[in-house]
C-alpha cells in the first residue's frame, strides 16, 4: 500500500458518482489557482514546494543544533503557540511512544520535549519549573510574528531561569531562536544577543510550517530522523502536485468529497483516529482546517474525538444527534506495536471469544463497526488510511493534508493563508492589558462592559 490512500467506502450512501463528477471542473480549478499562484494570497505558498527546495544548509544546522541540546540537556522547552507548536508536538507524539515524555531520565536515552507558551496558565509554567528541577535544559522559542503575547511571557520567565542558573553567556547558547528572517522583537533580540536562529520563511504561515525549522528542531531533538520525515513529504509533493485528476490524487478525492458534503448540510467534520497518540494529529489538523476555510462566514467546523475511547462519551451524539456531521477517520495499517489477549480458564469476563487474538485487530474491528454503525445513522465517513507511524508516513500526511486543505479553501472562494479574524481577541486583550496604542480600544471596552 502507499503511504496515504483515500477511502470512500463510507460515503457510497451519501455521494453519487455524478456529484463527483460535476463538481470536478470546481477542484480543477482550485487546484491551478493553488499550483499557479493565481489565487488570493499566493504569496504564501512556499510550503508548496518547500519538501524539495528548503534551505539545505540550515537543515544541517537544524541537525547539529539537535545534537548540541541532546547532549547538552535532560529537557528541551519549546514556546510557542498555534502552528508555532502543535506540528512539533503532533510529530513527537506520532512518532513516539505513548509514554515518550514520562521515562524516567535513567531509562532514556533522548531529552524530554516539552511544550509552554500555548496559554496563559501561570499553573502550568509553576508546574513546569518545579518539573525541570535542577536538570539541565534548553529552551527553543518559536514565533513568526516575535510579538505573540503567550510566549513572549513564557520566553521571559525561561529566559530568565536560564540565566540564574547557567549564567547570560551559557544562557544565550542555550536559547533556539525560530522567527522571521528580518522583521519582529525575536530577531531583533537574536542579533543583541547572539542566540542560535533558524528562519521562518516569508511565504509559510504557522499551520504550514511544521517542516520548516518550527517543526524540524523540536522533532529532531526528539530523536525523529528529520531526512526521512522531508522525504515523505517529497515524495507527497511529486504524487499530489503531478496528478491533477481528482481520479488518480488523494488529496483532490479528500477536498472533493468534505465539499460535497458541506454543500449537503454537514457543516461539521470531526477527525478521528484510533491511537491515543494521534490525538495531538487532530488538534494540528484543526488548526490547519479551521484557520483555513472558517472565514468570510463560511466553512466546515472542525473538531476531533480518538476513538474508542470517545465513543463512551461523544458516541452517543454521533450516532444519533443533530444530522450535521461528517467524519474523517485515519486508520493505521500497521501499528508499531501489538499486544495479545491473555488466555483464561474461567473466563468470568465473558472474554474467551478474544483470548488468543491482538489487540489490533480488536481495534480493527471497532473501527469497521463505527463505521458501518455510523454511515447507516446518517454520518458519511472517510477514511484516510495510513501505512504505519513512521517519519515518512508522516511526511508524507503532513503534505497531504496541507495540499487537500488549501484547495478546499480555494474551492470556497476564501484566502487560504491569512487569519484576520484572530486579530479581533488580541486587540480586545491588549487593550484590556494596557498596551500602548490600545488606549481608545480600551475606553470603548469599558464604556459597552455593562451592555
Ligand atoms: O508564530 P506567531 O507569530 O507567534 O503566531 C502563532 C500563531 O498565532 C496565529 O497567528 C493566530 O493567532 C497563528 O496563525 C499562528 O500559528
Amino acid at each position: 500500500m502507499t503511504a496515504v490512500s483515500f477511502n470512500n467506502v463510507g460515503l457510497k450512501k451519501y455521494v453519487k458518482p455524478s456529484e463527483l463528477k460535476e463538481i470536478e471542473p470546481m477542484i480543477d480549478t482550485a487546484e491551478s489557482e493553488l499550483m499557479n499562484g493565481t489565487g488570493v494570497g499566493s504569496e504564501m505558498r512556499q510550503w508548496l514546494d518547500l519538501p524539495k527546495n528548503y534551505d539545505r544548509k540550515e537543515f544541517e544546522a537544524i541537525k547539529q543544533a539537535a545534537k548540541k541540546i541532546r547532549s547538552d540537556s535532560k529537557i528541551l522547552v519549546v514556546i510557542g503557540i498555534g502552528g508555532s507548536y502543535l506540528g512539533a508536538r503532533m510529530a513527537i507524539d506520532f512518532l513516539h511512544d505513548s509514554f515518550f515524555n514520562y521515562m524516567p531520565d535513567s531509562r532514556r536515552k533522548d531529552p524530554q520535549v516539552i511544550f509552554a507558551g500555548n496559554s496563559l496558565s501561570a499553573s502550568y509554567v509553576h508546574s513546569l519549573i518545579d518539573m525541570i528541577g535542577d536538570r539541565d535544559f534548553s529552551v527553543n522559542v518559536v514565533s513568526k510574528s516575535g510579538t505573540t503575547t503567550e510566549p513572549t511571557i513564557a520566553f521571559r520567565i525561561f529566559r530568565k531561569l536560564l540565566v540564574k542558573k547557567y549564567g547570560a553567556k551559557e544562557a544565550a547558547d542555550r536559547i533556539y531562536v525560530s522567527t522571521d528572517a528580518k522583521h519582529g522583537a525575536l530577531r531583533q533580540e537574536v542579533k543583541a544577543k547572539g542566540y542560535h536562529s533558524y528562519v521562518i520563511p516569508d511565504g509559510i504561515g504557522g499551520r504550514y510550517s511544521v517542516l520548516c525549522p518550527v517543526g524540524l528542531l523540536p522533532i529532531a531533538v526528539s530523536g525523529v530522523d528529520i531526512d526521512k520525515l522531508m522525504g515523505g513529504a517529497a515524495q507527497a509533493e511529486s504524487d499530489l502536485t503531478s496528478h491533477k485528476k481528482i481520479a488518480d490524487n488523494d488529496a483532490l478525492k479528500y477536498a472533493a468529497y468534505r465539499n460535497i458534503l458541506y454543500r449537503k448540510g454537514y457543516t461539521n467534520e470531526i477527525f478521528e483516529s484510533y491511537e491515543p497518540n494521534m490525538r495531538y494529529l487532530a488538534e494540528w489538523w484543526k488548526q490547519l482546517a479551521g484557520e483555513t476555510e472558517g472565514k468570510d462566514n463560511k466553512g466546515i467546523y472542525p473538531t476531533s474525538a480518538c476513538l474508542s475511547t470517545d465513543l463512551h462519551s461523544l458516541g452517543q451524539y454521533i450516532q444519533q444527534g443533530m444530522r450535521n456531521l461528517m467524519e474523517t477517520v485515519v486508520k493505521v495499517e500497521n501499528a508499531p506495536y501489538n499486544e495479545t489477549v491473555p488466555s483464561e480458564k474461567s473466563n468470568l469476563d465473558e472474554l474467551g471469544y478474544l483470548q488468543g487474538h491482538t489487540m489490533n485487530f480488536a481495534n480493527k474491528k471497532a473501527l469497521q463497526a463505527v463505521v458501518i454503525a455510523h454511515t447507516n445513522g446518517g454520518v458519511p465517513d472517510m477514511i484516510v488510511d495510513i501505512k504505519d507511524q513512521t517519519p515518512f508516513t508522516l511526511g508524507y500526511l503532513i503534505y497531504y493534508f496541507e495540499f487537500a486543505i488549501a484547495v478546499s479553501g480555494y474551492l470556497n472562494g476564501i484566502n487560504p493563508f491569512n487569519q484576520p479574524g484572530v486579530e479581533d481577541y488580541k486587540n480586545n486583550m491588549f487593550a484590556l492589558l494596557g498596551k500602548p496604542g490600545y488606549e481608545n480600544l480600551r475606553k470603548e471596552i469599558e464604556a459597552h462592559k455593562n451592555d
